[in-house]
């Protein structure tokens, strides 16, 4: 490889034949185990519906419940949309959150549970019950970090409140007319710079607001990052009566805790311990590359793995994210690439077509490394690891273990199996990783980069 002609971003030249024939290589023998493949796909989604209800009902998993949805003091027409959506039992955090949530008066809450284990329906839920759809005024606020995101919360808000009258509105970049006068939906979810710009333009009366969410709350209140914006929303928040308060995340570090619990006064916790921080069904692996151009021949070479289901690929930077996405497509593979530089409308696009499963591949940044609910994801690959400067915009190279732990997150949902890749290629990158392994007392495995097959054995039994 050493011998390959390198472009001018460090990467080896696509036109270069060795390189081509060593991802030819991989694509062929994806064409000869496609049916292989295929098949094992189907199997392992059989096999997952016949496991859920097994996890369902073993009481260390986060999707046990001892109750069902009817004894969780939920409306008639959100019991419908509920079946409808196909859910059958509540997982732990829905039984455990909703009694509390739906209890009066209102409390506030802060509730932790892993990812993919079902807060969006809790907080959903408890919107759509706390709304009265006789009073045409916003009733409900959530606030997400990414419009991705927002989308997708508001996707189950229209699910659940199928047989319901709600009405629903978003607030995101560029989905508003600019001389819009008056939101009148119950419900609106949307990220907090367009939330903050309407509410302080009187857009949305906030008279009879009675909801306050913020999913991935540890992100949406940290200094660093959306804090500011998600204070000024909550500071122009009704006082009486008090708006009751919703914090829900899969991680909620030290630093964070104790400002939430001021952000969201007497609430209601659930947490996690540290140990539990991580999903079980998540394998986790590592691949020792030889430097930094070495993790592009390797990602190169797992293409055929990564199409098996969709996999999801986060790169520090959003240059690196267009920067292999364009080499990729040159060598003939299918990727996309989504990142916070781009349009709303490309953003909308991109993520939907993924969502659809025409894009299997996804080359992204931070940006949705949280709460996006994709359940073909069967495949993450942290080509870069999360580091503390991008959270904080420091010199900071310490791995952010919050963001790992979202990331990888993206795949594994409620109950599906699901495999995680971190590309290490030097000794800082190495020590990044055995860090990171410490902090969630999980074993990372190791797969050498040099054996295809092994990579493949071992990825497909871990899907198994
Ligand atoms: N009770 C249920 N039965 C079956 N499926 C469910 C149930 N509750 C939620 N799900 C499904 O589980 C998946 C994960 O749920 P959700 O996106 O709410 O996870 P989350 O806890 O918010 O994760 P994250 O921390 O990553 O945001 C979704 O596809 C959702 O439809």
């Amino acid at each position: 490889m050493a011998a390959l002609e390198k472009d001018e971003d460090g990467f080896y030249n696509p036109a270069a034949p060795a390189a081509s024939s060593a991802s030819g290589g991989a694509a062929s023998e994806a064409g000869e185990k496609k049916p292989d493949a295929i098949s094992d796909l189907i199997d392992s989604t059989f096999e997952v519906t016949v496991t859920l209800a097994d996890q369902q009902g073993d009481p260390n998993s986060p999707l046990y419940s001892a109750k069902t949805f009817e004894e969780l003091g939920l409306h008639q027409d959100l019991l419908k949309g509920i079946y409808d959506m196909g859910f059958s039992k509540p997982s732990k955090i829905q039984e455990r959150a909703l009694p509390l949530l739906l209890a009066n008066p209102p409390t506030n809450m802060i509730g932790q549970s892993q990812s993919g284990t079902g807060k969006t329906a809790a907080f959903v839920l408890t919107m759509l019950s706390r709304v009265d759809f006789s009073i045409n005024k916003p009733q409900a606020l959530c606030l997400a970090p990414s419009r991705e995101l927002a989308r997708q919360i508001m996707s189950v808000v229209t699910a659940m409140g199928k047989f319901t009258a709600v009405q629903t509105e978003y607030a995101i970049k560029d989905n508003l007319p600019r001389d819009v006068t008056q939101i009148t939906a119950h419900i609106i979810v949307g990220t907090p710079g367009t939330m903050a710009d309407l509410m302080r333009r009187r857009v949305i009366d906030l008279s009879h607001i009675k909801v306050f969410v913020l999913d991935e709350a540890d992100n949406m209140l940290d200094q660093d990052g959306l804090g500011d914006q998600t204070l000024r929303v909550k500071n122009m928040l009704p006082r009486n009566p008090p708006v009751q308060i919703i914090l829900f995340s899969a991680t909620f570090p030290d630093h964070v805790r104790s400002y939430s619990a001021k952000f969201a006064p007497n609430a209601n916790k659930i947490e996690l311990q540290k140990e539990e921080l991580s999903v079980d069904s998540i394998r986790q692996f590592y691949m020792d590359c030889k430097n930094a151009e070495h993790k592009y021949d390797i990602l190169v070479s797992l293409y055929s793995l990564l199409t098996i289901g969709q996999s999801i690929i986060f790169c520090q930077h959003r240059h690196t994210a267009d920067r292999i996405s364009a080499r990729m497509t040159a060598e003939g593979h299918k990727v996309a690439s989504l990142h916070g530089a781009k349009d709303a409308a490309e953003r909308d696009a991109i993520i939907d077509r993924f969502r659809e499963g025409r894009d299997k591949v996804l080359i992204t940044t931070n940006v949705i490394a949280r709460g996006i609910d994709i359940l073909q994801v069967n495949m993450v690959v942290n080509y870069d690891l999360p580091l503390m400067n991008e959270r904080d915009k420091t010199a900071d190279e310490r791995p952010d273990i919050e963001t790992y732990i979202h990331r990888i997150g993206r795949t594994g949902r409620f109950g599906r199996k699901g495999i995680s890749i971190n590309f290490v290629h030097d000794t800082k990158t190495w020590s990044q990783m055995e860090q990171i392994e410490k902090a969630l007392g999980k074993k990372i495995i190791r797969i050498e980069t040099h054996d295809l097959d092994e990579m493949e054995e071992k990825m497909k039994k871990a899907l198994k």
